[in-house]
């Protein structure tokens, strides 16, 4: 192959993203010319219009994974965290490159750590995963929705006066805002989303040629973490309707896969962890998935399953 048509968002970090899988594509095959199709999704269109009960994670992939299956691209990047557990029939996740920092960050104006932040403080996110986590550290804080891309979050939590918003650090350094960051949430504060901080390179299945020039960025670690994470997230479905967390690491053979699951407003929180070999990966995260639903994790879905179709980020 000599060229390829990447698909992506038009949002400044979808296309650095794409402009960065292009750096690694030409880099490993000298040669090869890579183009960008640059799309709008539901999620962009979503962003700047009122809150409605369109929903749900896939809300920023559902066209560019189209304009795949109608050949008018032949391979995708999207960020792994906004992708559904089921892929559409006839695409695969190709590769997944290194993972970046998967963290969440504070970002304040004034400077504040969540530690210092004063009682009843406002504090900007749109995620139920951020609300639930800060909620049920501090339920005196208010969580402010906040919406649109980085850059847009970030002025607008200046604008609005809010004490701060937490947005995940991988964003901010691709973006140069690194800057922009009062303190990096350790995950045993702030567990990360299933997928954060991971890219996913999308291409048709039966494309040999294009599998082919993927594999190269391809990082084994990053995979058995991703499969962990996404098992247990494909057990709960539902990931963006009900607040869950899942981060996995690999050392030494072994992969271990912390996950959460809570009520939107924190007055619940269900945690656990699991490990084993990294060979049975996806088996690690069914069965964390199978404890935390006995242990409280089945009630949550079913009172808030669906019901508050809000996109996770
Ligand atoms: N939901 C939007 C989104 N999807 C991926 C990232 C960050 C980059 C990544 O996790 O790889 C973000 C921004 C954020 O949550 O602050």
């Amino acid at each position: 192959m000599k060229a390829v048509r990447i698909a992506t968002r038009q949002s400044p970090l979808a296309l650095w993203q794409a402009r960065h899988v292009a750096s690694l594509l030409s880099q490993v095959h000298p040669g090869l010319e890579c183009t960008l199709v640059e799309m709008t999704t539901a999620g962009d269109r979503f962003l700047s219009a009122p809150l409605s009960t369109v929903g749900g994670k896939g809300l920023f992939v559902k066209e560019i994974e189209q304009s795949l299956l109608d050949g008018r691209a032949d391979l995708a990047v999207h960020s792994l965290k906004d992708m559904t557990s089921v892929l559409p029939a006839g695409l695969l996740l190709a590769a997944v490159p290194k993972r970046e920092d998967p963290r969440d960050a504070f970002c304040s104006p004034a400077g504040l750590s969540l530690e210092m932040l004063p009682k009843g403080a406002r504090v900007g996110t749109s995620s139920l995963r951020r609300s639930c986590i800060l909620r049920s550290r501090r339920p005196d804080l208010e969580i402010i929705s906040l919406r649109g891309n980085v850059q847009t979050r970030l002025a607008r939590t200046r604008e609005m006066g809010l004490h701060g918003a937490v947005l995940a650090f991988a964003g901010l350094k691709r973006l140069g805002l690194e800057t922009e960051i009062t303190e990096v949430l350790p995950t045993s504060v702030s567990l990360p989303a299933v997928g954060q901080g991971v890219l996913a390179i999308q291409c048709r299945t039966e494309d040999s040629g294009v599998r082919g020039l993927l594999a190269a960025l391809e990082d084994d670690t990053t995979r058995i973490a991703v499969t962990a994470e996404r098992a247990f997230m494909a057990r709960l479905e539902g990931g963006c309707t009900v607040p869950l967390a899942g981060h996995a690491t690999v050392e030494g053979g072994t992969v271990l896969l912390r996950g959460l699951v809570g009520r939107p407003d924190g007055t619940k929180v269900v945690e656990g962890e699991r490990s084993g070999p990294v060979e049975t990966a996806l088996a690690v995260g069914e069965a964390l998935a199978e404890e935390l639903l006995s242990r409280g994790a089945a009630e949550i879905l079913r009172d808030f399953g669906r019901a508050h179709p809000v996109p996770e980020s």
